[in-house]
């Protein structure tokens, strides 16, 4: 690749924002203390690129807490409202009201740094489902996407409409009591530039210690640069420099009024020049990855660090639907679950090996199988029946009984094989996704990742199937 080539792929609006950095910010912009460019990164949209060779676990840079886009450096420019706007309210409101036009975004406060967010959010599957919603008979390209993904991405894309809405709720309310502050913001696509801030604040956020406890959800930031770095499990990759508010456990001091500093720092082995760099965003399963950031790591053991090595999937409502289908027995067994902390969280896994269910879901249907399927009402001896269950918990019995053991694993063989039907379903209806001229040009990747997450059902169900087969024990 010549240099002119790399220079093409460098994002539009990096000078700018580097400038903007640099005057009013103060940051030092020299090679020396920002040596690395936002470019092109086939299938990721922009990446993060060293400039130089780069030395291993040391500062890479450092931006001005005053350039961080937070509940701190906003409160400000803002009304104040009880209660507060959440961290997510308050910057998915300051960049609806600022969202570009034609790339460039007007806000005097942190204009350039916006004008460098992604254009849209037309990949993520929060979209797709969006859209599908305003218009439930379309045959749009979203309404296609939408309806082949699979069942537990709709169960976490449905979780996260309900966050959406009550942000948005709130934020209604806040604009009704301050409506001068749409005074300047253009266009009437209000919802939909409000949903565009909050995907930002949802695939771009970093921890941040801007408030007193570390448990308080506003410890939070938009962070310029660093938002470039892609996602990977696999060392070496950059690290977050703990701040002194997190060292020491006390929140920014009154000195700093918008909180330190965020210092990244470099990964732990050498860098050569022009290599990506990237940041861990956590240990997350494909389906937290694709619902949250709308991709999903290459299944390749090659591309995987030891420790997400293998599928997993979260069973959610399958086994909600056994309960529900056993009446006035299942919600008994249901309320007995919630009380004894086992309701929900039902995974199965592929590593370590043997395949496997969690333990959560073996105690669920350990339960599910205490009393007969026929039975219409509680039994009168409960308490006996339950005791069982509780000593298998407490570790004082190993099994509740031969019968309950085949009983369950029986289920769990049906659940699996049904899965796999579904999911080989759910490839087909992927395929056959139309790809042809004049498909957006991430329509090729988002089709991978949904063929890989149904991929990932086929492949986990069938070794636990493969596993209940050799009697393995779990
Ligand atoms: C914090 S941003 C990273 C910068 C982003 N690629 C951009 O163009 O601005 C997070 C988003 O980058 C993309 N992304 C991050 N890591 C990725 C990966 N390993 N593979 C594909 N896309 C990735 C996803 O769209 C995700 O929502």
């Amino acid at each position: 690749m010549n240099g002119d080539h790399l220079s093409e792929q460098i994002h539009p609006g990096w000078n700018a924002l580097v400038q903007w950095l640099s005057d009013p910010h103060c940051m030092d912009i020299s090679i020396d203390k920002l040596p690395v460019v936002a470019r092109s990164s086939p299938g990721a949209g922009y990446g993060l690129f060293s400039l130089r060779s780069i030395e291993p676990s040391a500062p890479l840079f450092s931006i001005p807490a005053q350039a961080l886009l937070n509940s701190l450096t906003l409160a400000p420019h803002y009304p104040s409202t009880r209660p507060k706007l959440t961290c997510t309210q308050a910057v998915s409101l300051h960049l609806m009201l600022h969202r570009s036009v034609d790339g460039h975004s007007s806000d005097p406060l942190f204009g350039p740094y916006i004008s460098v967010l992604p254009n849209n959010f037309d990949s993520h599957p929060f979209s797709w489902l969006w859209k599908k919603r305003h218009d439930p008979d379309s045959l749009s390209l979203d309404t296609q996407l939408a309806n082949i993904l699979p069942r537990r991405i709709l169960e976490k894309l449905d979780k996260m409409t309900l966050l959406f809405e009550e942000d948005w709720k709130r934020t209604q309310d806040y604009l009704r009591n301050n409506p001068t502050l749409l005074d300047k913001k253009t266009g009437t696509r209000i919802e939909e530039d409000y949903l565009w801030g909050w995907l930002n604040v949802n695939t771009r956020c970093v921890y941040h210690r801007l408030a007193k406890t570390r448990s308080d959800g506003d410890n939070m930031t938009l962070c310029p640069i660093l938002d470039f770095a892609n996602h990977t499990t696999k060392p070496p990759y950059t690290t977050p420099e703990t701040t002194r508010a997190e060292l020491w456990d006390t929140g920014p001091s009154a000195k700093k009024k918008f909180g330190d500093n965020f210092v990244l720092l470099s990964p732990s082995s050498a860098a050569s020049p022009a290599e990506e760099l990237y940041l861990k965003y956590g240990a997350h399963s494909s389906a937290t990855l694709f619902s949250e950031y709308g991709f999903v790591s290459n299944p390749d053991p090659a591309e995987q660090s030891d420790e997400t090595l293998g599928g997993q999937m979260d069973l959610g409502s399958v086994i909600e639907h056994l309960f529900e289908r056993r009446g006035v027995v299942g919600s008994w067994m249901k309320d007995v679950l919630i009380e004894e902390g086992y309701w929900g969280d039902w995974t199965l896994h592929s590593s370590p090996a043997p395949a496997h269910p969690s333990y959560r879901l073996i105690t669920t249907l350990r339960l599910y199988h205490l009393v007969p399927r026929y039975t219409q009402s509680i039994p009168s001896n409960v308490d006996a029946y339950l005791q069982d269950w509780r000593d298998t918990i407490l570790g004082k019995k190993y099994i509740i009984s031969k019968e309950n053991e085949s009983l369950w694993r029986g289920t769990l063989k049906k659940i699996c094989e049904s899965i796999v039907n579904d999911a080989v379903e759910g490839l087909g209806r992927t395929a056959a996704i139309d790809g042809s001229e004049g498909s957006p040009e991430w329509l090729d990747s988002s089709r991978t990742f949904v063929s890989w997450l149904w991929q990932e059902e086929i492949d986990v169900s069938t070794s636990v199937i493969g596993s209940l087969d050799q009697n393995e024990e779990f």
